[in-house]
């Protein structure tokens, strides 16, 4: 198994712990993003104290960071796809990461903050290969415990304390304002919410994928009006794997409403166009999805004459 590792408590616990239940089969990646002065010798201490933990082998993987979405999501993508490379070098081997409890509820609270629905309040998975969170139950203060008592230096992300991120203001301000407000116990809570969010949210997605083997041909157009019995939670996790599988990217909430709203409120009305240049159609009760700006699409006009009955 892989320890992904930032040199960071939660991560040094980790490692630690993955030694301590698989002596011999851990490999330790600290991921160098070349971002700060100093960053490579601060992996190179972070994998000295990986394999000091009895990691079999540990490394520092050195990464190009992009401009895309930011300087935090292109590190991150960066680190993710360097840590999938190594993943899959290692025969699909897990990679372990270190989030905890508290990152788990600070997510959630951002995402009920954003008016975000439950696959995205069911936050991050304890497993999502190659992703594996063994952490997700146990407190922050405990990682650093563990570290002390280990004997651990570990770095401390400026970002984490920096009040320009707002999650550091999620975890220094308002949830410290939160637990004196409730009478304590909030990160637990919304780590409860999101479990049982996952769970609401699985099942859903179940019946959603059973509903679009039925209502897909092997065009693949879909039963609109078939489709417009279904509940909205379902028939949205049905449009939304539909779009997916037939190449849309990055779709928010409001495009697959849009959708939606061909299937449960129809009366000829169109779709704005998807991101990717795909455009979606209604046609004698079914759903295509076209191709290529509209100009080129050689989509319908869909609002001339009076309104489909279907
Ligand atoms: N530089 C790094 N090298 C290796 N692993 C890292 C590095 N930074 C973070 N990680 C791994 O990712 C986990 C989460 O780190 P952090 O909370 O900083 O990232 P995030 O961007 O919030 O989350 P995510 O990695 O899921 O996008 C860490 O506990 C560690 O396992």
């Amino acid at each position: 198994m892989i320890v992904a590792c930032s040199g960071g408590a939660d991560s040094l616990a980790l490692a630690a712990a993955a030694v301590h239940v698989a002596p011999g089969a851990v490999h330790g990646v600290v991921v160098d993003h070349g971002l700060q002065d100093g960053s490579g010798d601060r992996a190179a201490v972070a994998a000295d104290q990986l394999r000091g933990l009895g990691a079999a082998s540990a490394e520092v993987v050195a990464v190009e960071v992009g401009t895309a979405g930011g300087p935090e999501a292109a590190a991150r993508t960066a680190r993710h796809a360097a840590l999938r490379a190594v993943s899959r070098d290692r025969g699909d081997a897990p990679v372990l990461l270190g989030h905890t409890l508290d990152d788990q509820a600070e997510t959630v609270l951002l995402g009920l903050g954003r008016g975000s629905g439950a696959r995205s309040l069911a936050g991050m998975a304890p497993w999502d290969p190659p992703w594996c969170r063994p952490l997700l139950g146990i407190r922050r203060a405990t990682t650093r415990a563990a570290c002390a008592a280990l004997g651990l230096a570990v770095w401390d992300d400026p970002h984490n304390t920096d009040p320009r991120y707002t999650r550091a203001r999620l975890r220094h301000e308002v949830l410290p304002l939160l637990d004196e407000v409730l009478g304590g116990g909030v990160a637990p809570a919304l780590a409860r919410t999101a479990a049982q969010l996952a769970d609401d949210d699985a099942a859903l997605s179940t019946l959603a994928a059973g509903r679009l083997e039925l209502l897909v041909d092997a065009d693949g157009s879909l039963d609109a009006v078939v489709l417009a019995g279904d509940p909205p939670a379902v028939r949205r996790r049905v449009l939304r794997a539909w779009l997916a599988a037939a190449g849309a990217r990055e779709l928010s909430d409001a495009h697959v409403r849009a959708v939606d709203s061909v299937v449960a409120q129809w009366r000829g009305q169109g779709v704005p166009p998807l991101p990717g240049e795909l455009e979606v159609v209604r046609a004698r009760g079914r759903l295509r999805v076209l191709e290529g700006p509209r100009h080129v699409s050689g989509a319908p006009a869909r609002s001339a004459g009076p309104p489909p009955t279907r």
